[in-house]
């Protein structure tokens, strides 16, 4: 006979599951494919025999299945009713097969031999067996509330027409969640009324938590709202609102954790000194807000790690680079959907403590956006008068920050809002020269390079000589993170050389082919590096002499200082001056100065003046807008040079703004624009004489 194998009964679209669809198969027969041709099979119907089943096997299988039941209303609603059906038919065939498709623990290959078994009597054996098994797998704690789930099942079995299947689901699927959901959500409740207990909540704190908590607990665990008061209250309880860890301002063991982490930097560890001595003296909980500025690597976030470390708090980095929602500081109100609290109130959590020293790293990289200020939130939160009990929105409670110990470190404080920067005490950082840089990689990079590839320092050598190389040719920074990192690639060389030679033979006393010490010089970085990235960068080297009309000038960024090279050329024409390389207007209205001082001057310094021909500046690296008035000097003398046809020396770069009637103003940043003019291999430089106290924080070999 020729028949469906598989009868489509109902498709059911589950309320819980809104866009999902449950599709319900029941098998009516055994059959086997006689041919096949898509999309039609012709299939035999199988009929099944009763073959020798005792009545005692009988028996322990109902009583089994009575038992499988009770586990059963907990996994599908409909197949329970179904098994119960069975039951009541005594219809052992179909008893057999419907039982043992409700199993997952039994594999596939198996599940095809039973199918496969026409034997009824071989069949209720299996299943018997598997049923057991499973039944004593399912040993759960919640025994009692299993019992009660099944009874209120059953009563709704006999209250409601068999055939009235819908309703019956609902109500059953009521039920379900209804012990269910207590079966599951039972312990964490209990874990945070615990948790809710040990907390030590402060006074005012501890009766909004413990209401919360009942509404909590009168609460269907299906609402919506239900989890979010549970994350809620787990928050609330998880908070250091009582628990600090204690201060030891001991101020020569403050110095010896500096001196230990950081070398040099003798102003910036001066002041952290006289910070910490402050709060040991007067034991205030607010003080200034220290604000490390300064190009990137240099050291900002290592040294506010450090005083955590003098202090004995937790420290906690907080990167505000590309915030722009003030949510995001504040946190979100708790009726948004996925809702989260601030980064201050995450941070304090995940510290443990309420007196963590906090790193807002990256001040200067918060932005304005559509929702609202973040620097307007921070500036609440870094107020000593406010920050006592500042609120998160999503925690909607007071938390005390005035223990908290606030460090922000910032690379252009140009770009941090004025009434934020006015609450910090800015420390300014500059960049290395090479020698410091050279004690920084001996004493601290190397050392941590080494520990973090598993090298012994007896094992690697790295000479100082091939050290400058590196950080001369391999390397273009104020800091020290691109040194590191290349340290990083010689110690991992290193290391493939000792995993090579200890792999030959494990068994060997000592290592073939591989001399110890390694010993690494320039021509040995050379090998490991490549061809050095920099070199060319040595713009006099580069650049050779001069023609009339070049000069270098001297930038500063966040980068660090860095020459400019300035090129003016003359055309035909009436006197106009044509800028190109995106001038900022600040830098063209200094050539138009530079140009006006030359024309008023020209007479004095036997020059041209310039009226009679057109001028053409142009400051190469087109594409980086440059702007500023620091290039007014430097401008002057292309200017100058252009019309007295007199070269400039080429290893000699100048700063320093100049006024219409031709004095020289200061400008900042000289200790970076020095150090970055050193790095190109410019070995003079002219600064306004206005500026020469800031040249006692440089370098002695710098000056030299
Ligand atoms: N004076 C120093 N002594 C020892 N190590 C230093 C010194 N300066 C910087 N370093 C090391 O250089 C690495 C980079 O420093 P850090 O991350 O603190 O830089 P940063 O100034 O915060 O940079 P960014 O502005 O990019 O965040 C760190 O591993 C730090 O230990």
């Amino acid at each position: 006979m020729d028949l469906p194998v598989l009868l489509i009964t109902n498709g059911v679209l589950l309320p819980e599951a809104r866009l999902k669809y449950t599709l319900h198969l029941l098998g009516v027969s055994r059959a086997r494919i006689e041919s096949f041709a898509l999309p039609i099979a012709s299939v035999k119907q199988l009929y099944t025999v009763p073959g020798d089943l005792n009545d005692e096997i009988k028996v322990e299988f109902l009583r089994n299945l009575k038992d499988f039941l009770t586990y059963l209303t907990f996994e599908s609603i409909e197949s329970a009713i179904t098994l119960k059906k069975l039951l009541e038919e005594k219809n052992f065939d179909a008893l057999a097969d419907f039982s043992v498709a409700q199993l997952r623990e039994v594999s596939f290959s198996t599940m095809l031999d039973y199918l496969a078994t026409l034997d009824t009597s071989r069949r209720v054996l299996l299943a018997n067996e598997w049923i057991k098994e499973c039944i004593k797998s399912q040993s759960d704690p919640n025994e009692q509330l299993k019992r009660d789930h099944h009874k209120e099942l059953v009563k709704l079995g006999t209250l409601i027409p068999a055939n009235d299947l819908a309703k019956l689901r609902d109500k059953a699927q009521n039920v379900v969640r209804k012990y269910g959901s207590r079966v599951k959500s039972g312990n964490s409740v209990e874990a945070l009324e615990g948790k809710l207990r040990d907390a030590q909540l402060p006074d005012g704190i501890r009766d909004r938590a413990w209401e919360e908590y009942d509404r909590l607990k009168g609460m269907n665990s299906q609402q919506s709202e239900y989890n979010v008061l549970l994350n809620y209250l787990d928050l609330v309880a998880a908070l250091p609102w009582s628990k600090s860890t204690p201060d030891h301002i001991d101020i020569s063991k403050a110095r010896q954790v500096l001196d230990v982490t950081h070398d040099g930097m003798d102003k910036v560890k001066k002041r952290v000194l006289e910070f910490l001595a402050v709060r040991k003296l007067t034991d205030h909980a607010t003080g200034p807000i220290l604000c490390f500025s300064g190009p990137p690597g240099i050291g900002k976030t290592s040294i506010a790690k450090a005083i955590a470390k003098s202090l004995g708090r937790k420290f906690e980095r907080m990167s505000l680079g590309g915030i722009r929602d003030e949510s995001d500081i504040r946190g979100h109100r708790r009726t948004y959907v996925a809702a989260m609290p601030g980064r201050i109130i995450q941070a304090l959590k995940h510290a443990g403590t309420n007196n963590p020293v906090i790193l807002l790293d990256e001040v200067d990289k918060l932005y304005a956006g559509v929702s609202g200020s973040p620097s307007a939130a921070l500036l609440e939160v870094l107020d000593p008068e406010q920050n006592n009990s500042f609120v998160d929105h999503y925690l909607n409670l007071p938390f005390d920050l005035s223990n908290v110990i606030f460090i922000s470190t910032a690379n252009d404080l140009s770009q941090v809002e004025a009434p934020l920067l006015d609450r910090m005490e800015v420390i300014e950082m500059s960049g290395y020269s090479h020698r410091e840089k050279l004690h920084i990689a001996q004493n601290h990079l190397l050392p941590r390079q080494l520990d973090k590839n598993g090298i012994c320092p007896d094992h690697l050598i790295v000479n100082p000589d091939a050290i400058l190389h590196m950080i001369e040719s391999y390397t273009m920074e104020a800091g020290v993170r691109q040194l590191e990192r290349q340290l990083g690639a010689v110690c991992r060389h290193g290391a493939l050389k000792l995993a090579e030679a200890l792999n030959t033979d494990i068994a060997a006393d000592v290592v073939p082919e591989l001399h110890l010490p390694i010993v690494i010089d320039r021509t040995a970085v050379k090998h490991i590096l490549g061809i050095a990235k920099f070199e060319r960068l040595n713009l006099v080297k580069k650049l050779g002499r001069f023609k009339p009309g070049m000069v270098f000038g001297l930038s500063v960024s966040v980068l660090g200082g860095k020459v400019m090279p300035i090129e003016a050329t003359t055309n035909p024409g009436k006197g106009k001056v044509q800028t190109t390389g995106k001038l900022g207007d600040v830098l063209k209205e200094s050539i138009e100065v530079a140009k006006t001082w030359i024309r008023a001057n020209s007479g004095r310094l036997s020059c041209s003046s310039l009226t009679d021909i057109d001028a053409h500046v142009h400051i190469p690296e087109g594409a980086v807008k440059k702007d500023g008035p620091s290039a007014g000097c430097a401008i002057v003398s292309a200017l100058y040079s252009l019309a007295a046809n007199r070269c400039v020396r080429s290893d000699t770069a100048v700063t320093g703004e100049i006024s219409l009637t031709g004095h020289v103003l200061p400008v900042g940043g000289i200790k970076e624009k020095v150090l970055g003019a050193h790095r190109a291999g410019i070995r003079r430089v002219i600064l306004p004489e206005s500026n020469r106290a800031d040249t006692s924080e440089l370098d002695d070999t710098i000056k030299a």
